[in-house]
């Protein structure tokens, strides 16, 4: 296995990696392949073992089976070797130093860093230089955190929802930085909230729910998956349980006599709905991206 993907030359290799929290399975036997130069989206709500997968491709979990390759090697080798950046959502800053001496102590602990100066400025920090790290807001210091991980100069750059404390205009500054990095065929896995971000920035998206991966493709091919459709109709007495279980849908709600359907594939749900006799009024609407999302990932998550 390690030969293969060793040959193939995968940025990242994961196969049936699991992590189970006490009876919690956090993360289900799941597989991806990323190759070179991708800009990969990690996309799921609270819970869905983002951060957990996150961790362990850092090696900073152990997964209880399965594996991940990081250029052919294990996580702990490839962080050694100074080619993985990573930026956590809590990763702790130097309180004492200033932003300019956090920086380039993390330049000194690798071989081939990129020049300080030049971190800081595409990280937006440069007017942060002098500013000891206890003074700095949530979104500068996630910036801050940015310029950390570019200063590694990594081939693959990992980033755990990294503009969760940014205001709308920084998070435009960081995804214009973030493609500078890219634009020179680096790898980047991001794990995020926000389809929007997903949608404009990666290639690919990797949609998690309860710990496992639910779609994985372009993401012209994962909205298209995403945006099923709503069905609206008049159905009186049928349990919301009994339209749930039918064909093609992915949730089910009812108001004194109307019912709405969420849909996966509308045209099964469809045609099952028209096996009961008392249907009316029946209206099939294109649900937004963002409620199909919902959708898609709403299941199996009370947990
Ligand atoms: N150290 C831990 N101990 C016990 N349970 C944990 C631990 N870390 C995560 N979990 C649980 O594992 C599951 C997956 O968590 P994880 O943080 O990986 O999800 P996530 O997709 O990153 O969520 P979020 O978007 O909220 O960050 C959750 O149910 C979480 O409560």
């Amino acid at each position: 296995m390690v030969d293969t993907v060793k040959e193939h030359g995968a940025a990242v290799s994961i196969t049936g990696l699991t992590k189970n929290y006490g009876d919690l399975r956090a993360v289900d036997a799941i597989d991806v392949l990323i190759a070179p130069g991708e800009v990969v989206a990690l996309l799921g709500p609270n819970g869905a073992g983002k951060s957990t997968t996150v961790d362990m491709i850092l090696g900073l979990a152990e997964p209880d089976a399965g594996q991940v390759l990081v250029f052919g090697n294990t996580p702990r080798e490839a962080v050694a070797e100074g080619a993985i950046g990573a930026m956590l959502q809590n990763g702790t800053l130097l309180d004492d130093a200033t932003v300019e001496e956090t920086v380039a102590m993390i330049a000194s602990l690798h071989r081939e860093p990129m020049p300080v100066a030049e971190a800081m400025r595409r990280a937006g920090v440069q007017e942060l230089a002098n500013r000891r790290c206890t003074k700095l807001s949530g979104g500068q210091r996630q910036r801050v955190r940015f310029a950390v991980a570019l200063v590694a100069n990594p081939d693959l750059l990992v980033l755990d929802e990294p503009t969760a404390a940014m205001d709308v205009g920084t998070r435009r500054e960081f995804w214009a930085s973030m493609r500078e990095f890219t634009d020179q065929g680096r790898t980047v896995l991001f794990a995020t909230h926000y389809l929007d971000e997903a949608e404009e920035f990666a290639d690919r998206v990797i949609l998690m729910r309860a710990g496992k991966i639910v779609a994985d493709g372009s993401v012209a091919s994962v909205r298209e998956m995403a945006s099923g459709r709503t069905i609206a109709a008049v159905l009186p007495d049928v349990p919301v349980e009994l339209l749930e279980c039918m064909p093609g849908v992915a949730a089910a709600e009812r108001r004194a006599d109307r019912i709405q359907l969420t849909c996966k594939d509308s045209d099964a749900a469809l045609r099952a709905l028209l096996h009961y006799p008392d249907v009316r009024d029946i209206e099939v609407s294109a649900a937004g991206l963002e409620e199909a999302f919902l959708a898609l990932t709403a299941q199996e998550n009370a947990r």
